[in-house]
């Protein structure tokens, strides 16, 4: 079971875990696919090496151990499933338990109205659950996701059928460990491994009332096509190209710690990052002379170790592609002012990992490739401009909407700028913290809905309305 994965962790380090127990988990125990085929391998990013064999189809049809308490062993097993740091992979685990205990608190505060109408009558409304919702997640943030969507879904008292990314499949079921543990009864959050296929089926299960996705756009708008064919509810978490825009009069200091934050988390793998950092001109060489050297400053390397701060990219393909993307703003003109390169570290069983150096890029315009395309990795493109009335226009000039970032002291700007930008959040004088308090969610070609916060109760249960008479029937006939 889960201790069987967590039990090897003390001594574990990078390249010495393999993962043997089965991943999927349905009516409360772990499972075996039932067809054993399509055997994927899974890689560890920081070495390359295969660390399991993931089986793509799944064929099936028909007193707490709290989660605190195994934090550092499933940050272990994140950090060697995705690649990130060690140090943001046990932010990650705190932050999804924090959600559940916000949505478990929640839970208790679920409510209606009562409406008095004439004649004594009156109506009530009750909060009810949706029945089966599918959670499909990213290899971003796997365990993270898996509660960001399971938590609200079961607060409102629907069961989950959760599937991971095959590139991450090994965290989500201790997840569904620790809701066994604390009493979730078997059967209401089950975890499904596998790929395309597997979502496919899970869109397009008439018992399906409900599916959360989060991932790329092209996938995104599949998901909401065979969705709409059930007439299903969907929340879509997309991608985003956010702007952070940093006004002359910031504190210089705190926007590009802000600046670092909004690129440089998960190894630039964060769907609401904000990679086009728009600088008024007059402090473009301050700010860049500092952000440079912090970026520089950055130690890429084995995950698992404290010091690192920044990790592997989740895999060969994805790696070559965020790449290609620094090699093509090269030839529209962008300037590399460091980074952008694999990164081979001196550790020898580092050597096959999917590295890279943190990049900024100085020199872009709005139409370049590495402005306009999502490309979801250590990238930063910095872009000057003068007023505020342009560079909101220019911020806005894009078909995503996740997020946005103002740095100023203005405290009118601030929220003028806010209210202006076309995006579900905007960040003013900070980047990329995630209280689970707060609604998180896209606008545009970002998605809609929302995760977290009281509001996603609302995308997680029905409204029935009870109409109560207490007179006569008034009869027209
Ligand atoms: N919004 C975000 O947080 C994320 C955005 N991305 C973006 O997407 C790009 C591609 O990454 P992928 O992992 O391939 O993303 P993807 O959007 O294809 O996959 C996300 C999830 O959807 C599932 N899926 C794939 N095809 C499906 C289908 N037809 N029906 C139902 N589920 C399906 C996948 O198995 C995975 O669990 C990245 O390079 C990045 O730009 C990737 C991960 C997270
Ligand atoms: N902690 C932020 C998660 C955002 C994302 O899913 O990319």
């Amino acid at each position: 079971m889960a201790q069987a994965i967590l039990d090897v962790m003390p001594g574990a380090s990078t390249g010495t875990v393999q993962v043997s127990d089965p991943l999927n988990f349905w009516a409360g125990k772990r499972v075996e696919p039932r067809q054993q085929k399509n055997a994927e391998p899974v890689f560890e990013p920081a070495t390359g090496d295969c660390f399991f064999l993931l089986c793509l189809i799944w064929s099936k049809r028909d007193k707490p151990l709290a989660l605190v308490e195994k934090r550092e062993k499933i940050a272990k097993l994140e950090v060697i499933n995705n690649g990130k740091s060690i140090t943001e992979a046990l932010v990650d685990i705190d932050i999804a338990w924090q959600c559940i205990e916000y949505y478990a608190g929640l839970a208790g505060a679920l409510a209606g109205q009562h409406v008095q109408l004439p004649g004594g009558a009156f109506a009530y409304t009750r909060r009810e659950p949706l029945g089966v919702c599918v959670g499909i997640g990213a290899w971003n943030y796997p365990f993270q996701i898996a509660a960001w969507k399971s938590a609200p879904a079961l607060a409102c008292g629907n069961a989950m059928v959760f599937k991971p990314s095959p590139f991450t499949p090994v965290t989500a079921v201790i997840l569904a460990e620790i809701y066994k543990e604390a009493g979730v009864p078997d059967g209401l959050f089950c975890v499904v491994q596998g790929g395309a296929e597997t979502g496919t089926i899970l869109c397009q299960h008439p018992k399906v009332a409900k599916v959360s996705f989060t991932g790329s756009v092209p996938t995104g708008k599949k998901v909401m096509e065979m969705s709409a064919k059930g007439v299903k509810q969907v929340t879509l978490e997309l991608g985003g190209k956010s702007p952070l825009i940093i006004f002359k009069d910031c504190d210089l200091e705190n926007a590009v710690r802000g600046a670092l934050m909004a690129n440089f988390l998960t190894q630039g793998q964060v769907c609401c990052n904000g990679t086009r950092v728009f600088v008024q001109k007059d402090i473009m060489p301050q700010f860049l002379e500092e952000v440079v050297k912090r970026t520089k400053a950055i130690l890429v390397g084995d995950p698992l170790l404290d010091s690192t701060r920044m990790g592997a990219l989740i895999n060969k393909p994805h790696l070559e592609k965020v790449l290609g993307f620094v090699s093509q703003a090269k030839l529209q003109g962008a300037r590399v002012l460091c980074g952008g390169e694999r990164f081979v570290p001196s550790d020898p069983k580092l050597v096959n990992g999917y590295f890279m150096s943190p990049c900024v890029l100085d020199n872009c315009r709005d139409d370049m490739t590495c402005v306009k395309e999502e490309i979801f990795g250590p990238v930063m493109s910095v872009l000057p401009f003068d007023t505020e009335e342009e560079v909101v226009q220019r911020a806005n000039n894009t078909t995503f909407g996740l997020a946005s970032g103002v740095f100023t002291r203005d405290i009118s700007r601030a929220h003028r700028v806010a209210e202006n930008l076309e995006a579900g959040t905007c960040f003013i004088n900070n980047y990329n913290i995630s209280p689970v308090e707060v609604p998180f969610g896209g606008y545009k070609m970002s998605g809609f809905g929302r995760e977290n916060g009281q509001v996603t109760i609302e995308y997680y249960s029905q409204l029935k309305t009870v109409v109560v008479e207490m007179g006569d029937v008034d009869n027209y006939f």
